[in-house]
């Protein structure tokens, strides 16, 4: 319709009748024009505000479109309950979960692995001494991840914020560098277990090699860097014959590929220690055991085998030569590793450049008094109040070694490190745990309690 818009209502006062509906029409064309553009105004101005209010789209660079679908992966990753990484929320959690209590000799720690086994007791046991203490752990599924998250749960309780993420993933570790200034890192996220090796060998370069680089990478780039104090083990001493081990035996036949890959561990913290000045502190634990501990270990399993009534498979080398165990308490290797956090030195570097020598440690964490597996299925035997069904194999070649025994008189000396939890007491606290955990509905032990079940001994 091709109508003139009237420069002034008053021309249309004086017209005729006939002219009524077209001056309606006219009005009712004119006003819902003026409305339309109205609300296009106020749409545009909700938009921009909202555009100017989004941090991942506030700029157009490569980097920040990156970072972007880095958090969008993110979001996607974190379960529902907690903030995805970058938001505000999630930033202050991180902060407040580093806060310190203890002044004036408190630190600041970053755990990774902090929902597995050895992880939640050091975490809470940082947490319990007015440290401040972040974690990180992926979740992931190698064994029950329903475990980790009643882990995590009672960490919650304490005030530690376990953040979910992987040690990997460089941009989340920069980001906790960027938010806390870390005085230490206390590193286990790692793929444990010997014998699995053979079934995932990608796994193990994958969180033990690339992840431990990962790390150091982010720490020797952090300002101040932090200190760090991360999990070998005794399987770095492989077919060595020597006993009991020590620090300054050899460590170049390793029997597994878990073992060399945290002997690969322990060349790779020389080198940043070397080029970047960070502090470093290898941590050999042997057969850790106790309350919360991993269903992949032999003490967990053949609880869980024995009180189902299955037969279990006790190894033995050749000419049935009895297989054995440095088995050490977890209080134990809590106490050693909070005493080498403590005595750790600084990192002597300063924006990824390394200003002087800084201090490089490695110390066997063990019990000193190797239990053979027949042993240990007989204390479990008695705890449990079940007989085990028993069957005698020889080893596989898995990977396993035929005992391990630890010499920790360096860590006795350097850290204070006194292990004083035997294998009968130690197993008495991981019974009470496994059953207050596993509760019996049925007469079977097999149906897991629920999340929070049970109760931490550290
Ligand atoms: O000290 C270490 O460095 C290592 O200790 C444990 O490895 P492992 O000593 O093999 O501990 P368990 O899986 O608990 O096995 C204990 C003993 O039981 C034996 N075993 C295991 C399984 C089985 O079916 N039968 C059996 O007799 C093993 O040969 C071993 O002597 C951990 O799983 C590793 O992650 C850790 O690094």
């Amino acid at each position: 319709m091709d109508v003139d818009i009237p420069s002034s209502p008053g021309k249309f006062k004086s017209e005729k009748p006939h002219h009524h509906y077209l001056r309606l029409l006219l009005r009712w064309h004119y006003s819902s024009l003026h409305k339309f553009l109205c609300w296009t105004i106020v749409a545009a101005i909700v938009l921009f505000v909202l555009f100017l209010a989004s941090p991942n789209l506030s700029s157009s660079s490569p980097a920040s479109l990156h970072s972007s679908s880095i958090t969008e992966r993110r979001s996607l990753r974190t379960s529902s309950s907690s903030p995805a990484w970058g938001d505000p929320a999630w930033e202050k959690r991180v902060r407040d979960s580093a806060r310190i209590r203890r002044r004036p000799f408190g630190i600041s720690v970053l755990v990774t692995g902090a929902a597995g086994f050895i992880g939640s007791h050091a975490t809470n046991a940082l947490k319990r001494r007015g440290d401040g203490v972040v974690g990180l752990d992926n979740f992931n599924d190698y064994y029950d991840p329903s475990l980790k998250r009643a882990r995590q749960a009672l960490l919650s309780h304490s005030g530690v914020f376990v953040v979910e993420g992987d040690i990997n993933d460089g941009p989340l570790l920069r980001k906790l560098f960027d938010l806390v200034a870390f005085t230490h890192v206390l590193h286990l996220a790692a793929q444990a277990g010997v014998r699995y090796a053979m079934k995932n060998p990608g796994s193990y370069i994958h969180s033990n090699v690339a992840g431990l680089v990962s790390v150091l990478e982010a720490a020797r780039s952090a300002n101040p860097q932090p200190a760090i104090v991360w999990a070998s083990s005794s399987s770095v001493y492989g077919l060595n014959t020597e006993v009991p081990f020590s620090e300054s035996h050899r460590t170049d036949s390793p029997a597994s590929l878990y073992a060399a890959t945290k002997k690969a561990g322990e060349e790779i913290a020389h080198v940043y220690n070397h080029i970047y000045g960070l502090s470093i502190t290898s941590l050999r634990f042997f057969t850790v055991y106790g309350p919360w501990g991993r269903p992949d270990m032999a003490c967990f399993f053949f609880t869980r085998d024995i009180l189902a009534g299955k037969t279990i498979s006790i190894f033995q080398g050749p000419d049935d030569a009895t297989v054995a165990r440095d088995f050490t308490y977890i209080d134990d290797i809590v106490q050693g590793s909070l005493a080498s956090l403590d005595t750790a030195q600084k990192s002597t570097g300063s924006g990824g450049t390394k200003q002087g020598p800084a201090q490089l440690r490695v110390f066997n964490l063990g019990n000193t008094s190797p239990v053979s597996v027949v042993e240990l299925v007989s204390i479990l035997e008695r705890h449990l109040k079940v007989k085990a069904k028993r069957k005698f194999v020889k080893m596989p070649r898995n990977g396993d070694v035929l005992f391990t025994h630890a010499n920790v008189s360096l860590a006795k000396k350097e850290l204070g490190y006194h292990p004083n939890t035997n294998l009968q007491t130690g197993l008495k606290r991981f019974v009470k745990w496994y059953l207050e955990y596993y509760a019996p509905p049925s007469g079977s032990y097999l149906t897991k309690k629920g999340r929070g079940g049970g109760s931490s001994s550290s």
